[in-house]
């Protein structure tokens, strides 16, 4: 097992730059199930996550071949309908199979997706939705079966706005006979890419982006080029990352509208911030204010950066109130920032965060993708030794995490338990 080593207490100096977005290229992979012709992406990042897709696909029947950040697709014929557990396991998104296997095919099957640390995760919204679509859906043995003829546009109220549930109703319901209408759908920018991705390939669909999505059923879709949007929440961790060390960091490739949320918080955490067309410079030399936060669909504060701001949060001057209403369980990080001297108290969905002077590096465990991330910047920024282990969280999500910090003047390093136990 590899464990991430961090000597802290640097400022981070230089320009970063943030790759394709994890998020947008998971749903978009699953859909080039959706057509017999190829399909080529671009800006697509070396994540772990990529490569469970890219397996399952490939399991489906799909051809695949990498060049580096480029992936191309075609799905000739699809060999099977399935999903097993073995990948669903190993990443929930797996679950986007099922719009485009019901769309393409008429059925499917996959293994139940279960929850995972972050909170129990159900599927029922896509379910209601696919449901409403006109498929029957079985469930037993741990996998949920769906088919239908040919699905029927319909009305579909989410109850709650689940980015998932919006882009697998989104993508069965393409090839649908009729209008299919999404309201309170999820808003978002990885929404807007896959609805771009999909009408490219000849969807039709309008108001991604907004809470009303309205898709006309067309008959069939065809291969296109598409380049992945950059992740914002990798754009995020490296904003914080600056904040926290105290430095001078240009974050280059993004898209500044995506970031919103997060960068009007970081400013009024007296982060000084300049946005340029497509990079953020972030210059930090003080201690941060504590500020509040509370997680919401976007164009709320995302989910995904709250335990990074945590991690800020940590070392600032004053109380911060961080309140999570996405996942029920999202906190796990809070037992291991306190390992490293960081003041929190949990109260239900509230973290209430008494910013210190320093942290102090210490053993500590990502317990997810965000939480390790959390991991390293508070690593970044304590006093001494910190060891990150659990780190293949972290591989789900960040690519070049190591030597992109490197380049920035982090002294970091992966290294095998083996040789740590030799030091
Ligand atoms: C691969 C991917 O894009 N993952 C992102 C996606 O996850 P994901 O698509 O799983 O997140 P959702 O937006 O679906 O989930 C949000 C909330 O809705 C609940 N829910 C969801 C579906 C459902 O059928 N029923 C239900 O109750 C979930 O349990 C959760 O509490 O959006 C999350 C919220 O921004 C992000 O944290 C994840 O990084
Ligand atoms: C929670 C996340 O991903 P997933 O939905 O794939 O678990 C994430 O990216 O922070």
């Amino acid at each position: 097992m590899e464990k991430i080593i961090i000597t802290g207490n640097k400022p981070l100096q230089g320009t970063i730059r943030v790759s394709g977005a994890k998020n947008a290229v998971l749903p978009i992979l699953a859909a080039s199930l959706l057509t017999t012709t190829s399909t080529k992406l671009l800006d697509v990042p070396r994540l772990a996550d990529v490569e469970v897709i890219c397996s399952v696909l490939a399991h489906l029947g799909a051809q695949i071949t990498a060049k580096p950040g480029q992936l191309a697709i075609t799905v000739p014929e699809l060999s099977q309908t399935e999903a097993p557990y073995e990948y669903v396991r190993k990443m929930r998104a797996s679950f986007l199979v099922m719009g485009p296997l019901l769309a393409r095919a008429g059925r499917a099957r996959i293994s139940l997706p279960g929850g995972c640390a972050i909170g129990t995760r159900p599927i029922d919204l896509h379910l209601k939705g696919f449901a409403a679509l006109g498929a029957d859906i079985r469930y037993g043995s741990g996998y949920i079966e769906a088919w239908a003829k040919q699905l029927q546009g319909a009305k579909i109220y989410l109850d709650f706005p689940s980015v998932g549930a919006t882009e697998n109703i989104m993508m069965a319901a393409v090839l649908a006979s009729g209008q299919t209408c999404i309201e309170n759908a999820a808003e978002e920018p990885e929404i807007v890419d896959l609805a771009n991705f999909l009408n490219a390939m000849g969807a039709q669909i309008k108001g991604a982006g907004t809470k009303v999505i309205r898709i006309d059923g067309v008959k069939e879709l065809t291969g296109t080029t598409h380049a992945v949007i950059p992740d914002r929440i990798e754009a995020g961790t490296y904003l914080v990352a600056a904040a926290i060390t105290r430095g001078s960091v240009v974050v280059e490739n993004v898209i500044n509208d995506h970031l919103k949320p997060v960068v009007a918080k970081l400013k009024e955490a007296g982060v000084d911030l300049e946005e340029d067309d497509n990079s953020i410079k972030v210059n930090c030399p003080g201690r941060v204010k504590g500020v509040d936060i509370k997680t919401l669909p976007y164009p709320g504060f995302p989910t995904d950066m709250q335990a990074q701001f945590m991690a800020l949060m940590a070392v600032a001057e004053g109380t911060s109130i961080i309140t999570e209403t996405v996942f029920e369980n999202r906190f796990m990080h809070v037992n291991e920032l306190k390992r490293m001297g960081a003041k929190i108290k949990i109260e239900g969905r509230t973290a209430i965060v008494q910013g210190v002077k320093t942290l102090t590096g210490a053993q500590v465990k990502a317990t997810d993708l965000r939480a390790g991330a959390a991991m390293i910047l508070a690593g970044l920024a304590a006093a001494g030794e910190t060891e990150v282990s659990n780190i293949y969280h972290i591989d789900r999500g960040y690519e070049n995490l190591i030597e992109k910090l490197q380049a920035i003047g982090a002294e970091i390093k992966r290294v095998e338990e083996k040789e740590l136990a030799q030091n």
